[in-house]
């Protein structure tokens, strides 16, 4: 086989099936999508007899010669081998990686379908060039849902594979569309590697023109989805809460000047109090359910809030019509997955909806967010928060793993309020208890984040605290009021606060926000908190392990201490054995003979560690002089 390089952006699978052919000819259909721009052609027949096997892929690599990319033959290495294909992909059940390359040789391009962190990272290490990763989405010809790992799963596969030593490329395969080709690429990604092409069938196959289905997609692939607004202030997010409250007077500001659309699809109980909040902070509400008329509002530049409290069928189906209509024209949407752990139902509907579109916030309380993240053995007893047994640090861990799965900003609720997009996470102290005793608050903190996320899109964690700071206060100054007797007086002046505290500040007082109580959490100094005693020489001891869980990282780790060439050693091969990305500062380890060290140094760098020094890895994690600290 000759050896070719190989573009992985658009790759296609093909399917002879008539539901998708109708009538035409598969070479012909394969011909019109290279034209298109597909770079690179599966041939996938898991029925034909062989000579009709052998005879189509020839005629299939006519057509991808010509326009000089590779064609891979699906599990039949001897069909590959009949036509010179460059390359075969294997399935977990096809024939090992190991005799397919001696078979092929090393120019041949061999690929395999993974869907777990294991079969990816064994794949790796046996050698093959690509994986393909999924089954991304159900769909109507793969109902397997076992294997269906959406894009949470896709990212913690890349994550795995960004690092270990050997270079491996990665597509991700099922169901990708138009319509969901940009958010696979831009939810899929890992800090350290992001997917390398995406693998199409139907979409190709079955369009009525595969050379404008191929140019379409190939298009999307190079540009980022409407929603993915630069989340960055002055080249950089703003960092630290201090600098971040600066800008939080301007986003309630702008409320009153832009009075922005706030759509929202909500439940029954709490329609007319989430209106009157909305109308109260100076956003425009208007309450429909009806998917019918979402695309249309979905171009007045507002922003859509998904509230499942009242969840219907049909109700879920109308939900997806208007979050495609948002996403299409990059219009935030926020899911409140009110009840999400209390019925199957619920549970449904919200993998449901994460897998058809993007939501910019997902704002719960604590058992609806651990819901979301697919928590077993969770029952929450109705739709309100309930008490918790975690520690704060826990929780905002909670906020954070949401958000960085799922690329966006995560608001979980409580007497306390942990905000995270992944990388900054602030926990807030601030509401009343009535808070707690009247139904919806949660819902109506929904609809005030959204209106500020409508106005304050670049930075959706801004828009995040500004809508918690306007909500909490004003529930503290309603609180305090001598009127207010118990939650019944306190819901109106709830409204009134709100409504006070936005005019104040279009006015230029911002006193209100200095009884805000925000704390950073420093979530990523946690693990260096355990004390473990040990009698083994490495620390890879279980205390040590619980914070270092491969799903979610892996993580970049710095070792330092004695003896470099005992315990710094064994530490760092255990590490990195399991997945983990380890530095090892020279200027931190030593041993009681100096002369171990460079030998251990050296050991360690051929065993895959980073070997550097205490002020290059600091200078490396900062990045920027601009950064305070
Ligand atoms: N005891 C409390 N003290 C201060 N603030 C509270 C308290 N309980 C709730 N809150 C505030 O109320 C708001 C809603 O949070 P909560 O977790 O109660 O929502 P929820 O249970 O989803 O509400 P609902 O389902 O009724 O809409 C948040 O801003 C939260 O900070
Ligand atoms: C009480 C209730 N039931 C469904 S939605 C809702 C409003 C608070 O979430």
């Amino acid at each position: 086989m000759r050896k070719m390089s190989v573009d992985y952006s658009l790759y296609l699978v093909t399917d002879s099936a008539e539901t998708l052919l109708r009538g035409r000819d598969l070479v012909e259909v394969v011909k019109a999508a290279v034209k298109g721009g597909v770079t690179i052609v599966q041939f996938r027949d898991k029925t034909g007899e062989t000579g009709e096997l052998v005879r189509v892929a020839k005629a299939l690599h006519a057509v991808t010669k010509q326009y000089n990319i590779p064609l891979i033959v699906n599990d039949r290495i001897d069909v590959a081998l009949a036509v010179g294909a460059e390359g075969v992909h294997l399935g977990q059940d096809d024939i090992d990686l190991q005799i397919a390359r001696k078979l092929l040789g090393d120019n041949a391009i061999i690929g395999v379908s993974v869907s777990s962190v294991d079969e990816a990272v064994r794949a790796a290490k046996g050698g093959a060039n690509y994986v393909g990763i999924g089954t991304l989405f159900a769909t109507s010809t793969k109902v397997d849902t076992k294997s269906v790992i959406g894009t949470a799963g896709v990212k913690k596969v890349l994550g795995a594979l960004s690092a270990m030593d050997e270079k491996v490329s990665a597509v991700a395969i099922g169901g990708v569309n138009l319509s969901n080709v940009q958010r696979v690429i831009y939810q899929s990604k890992a800090s350290f590697k992001a997917l390398d092409g995406i693998a199409v069938v139907s979409a190709i196959i079955a369009a009525p023109d595969p050379t404008k289905a191929a140019k379409e997609l190939k298009g999307l692939t190079r540009q980022p989805p409407a929603f993915a607004v630069a989340n960055v202030q002055n080249g950089r997010k703003v960092k630290g809460y201090q600098a971040l409250i600066q800008s939080v007077p301007a986003v309630v500001k702008m409320l009153g000047q832009a009075r922005p659309l706030c759509h929202n699809m909500t439940n029954l109980v709490v329609q007319n109090f989430a209106a009157n909040v909305s109308l109260a902070i100076g956003a425009s509400p208007i309450m429909s359910s009806n998917g019918g008329e979402a695309a249309d509002l979905a171009r007045l530049k507002g922003s859509l809030v998904i509230n499942m409290g009242t969840v219907t069928p049909d109700g879920l189906e109308a939900y997806i019509v208007a979050l495609r209509a948002y996403n299409m024209h990059g219009g935030p949407v926020i899911l409140d997955p009110v009840g999400a752990g209390a019925t199957r139902t619920r549970r449904d509907a919200v993998n449901r909806l994460l897998s058809e579109g993007y939501f910019d916030m997902i704002k719960g309380n604590e058992q609806e967010i651990k819901s979301v993240l697919g928590e077993e053995n969770l029952q929450q007893n109705g739709v309100d928060s309930g008490g918790s047994a975690l520690t704060d640090n826990d929780r905002a861990r909670l906020a954070k793993k949401l958000a960085s799965r799922e690329r966006n900003v995560v608001l979980m609720t409580g007497p306390t309020d942990f905000l995270s997009d992944g990388e900054r996470t602030f926990a807030v102290n601030n509401g009343h208890e009535y808070l707690g005793k009247i139904t919806g608050s949660g819902c109506t903190l929904g609809t005030t984040v959204a209106s500020c996320l409508a106005i304050q899109r670049e930075d959706k964690l801004l828009a995040a605290l500004s809508g918690v700071l306007l909500f909490e206060i004003a529930a503290e100054h309603a609180g305090l009021r001598e009127d207010v007797k118990g939650p019944g007086t306190f819901v109106p002046a709830f409204i009134d606060e709100l409504y006070h505290i936005t005019k104040q500040t279009a006015a230029g007082n911002n006193g209100w926000l200095a009884a805000s109580k925000i704390n950073e959490m420093e979530l990523s100094l946690e693990g260096a908190v355990e004390c473990a005693d040990k009698s083994a020489f490495s620390m890879w001891v279980p205390e040590i392990q619980k914070h270092f869980k491969l799903e979610d990282g892996p993580y970049e780790i710095a070792v330092v201490g004695i003896e470099s060439h005992i315990c710094v050693t064994q530490t760092t091969i255990d590490l990195l054995a399991n997945g983990h990305k380890v530095y090892v500062l020279a200027d931190g380890v030593s041993s009681c003979n100096p002369q171990e060290v460079p030998i251990a140094l050296d050991r360690l760098r051929k065993e895959g560690a980073v070997v550097t020094t205490s002020e290059s890895f600091l200078f490396e994690c900062m990045g920027d002089a601009g950064i305070g600290e």
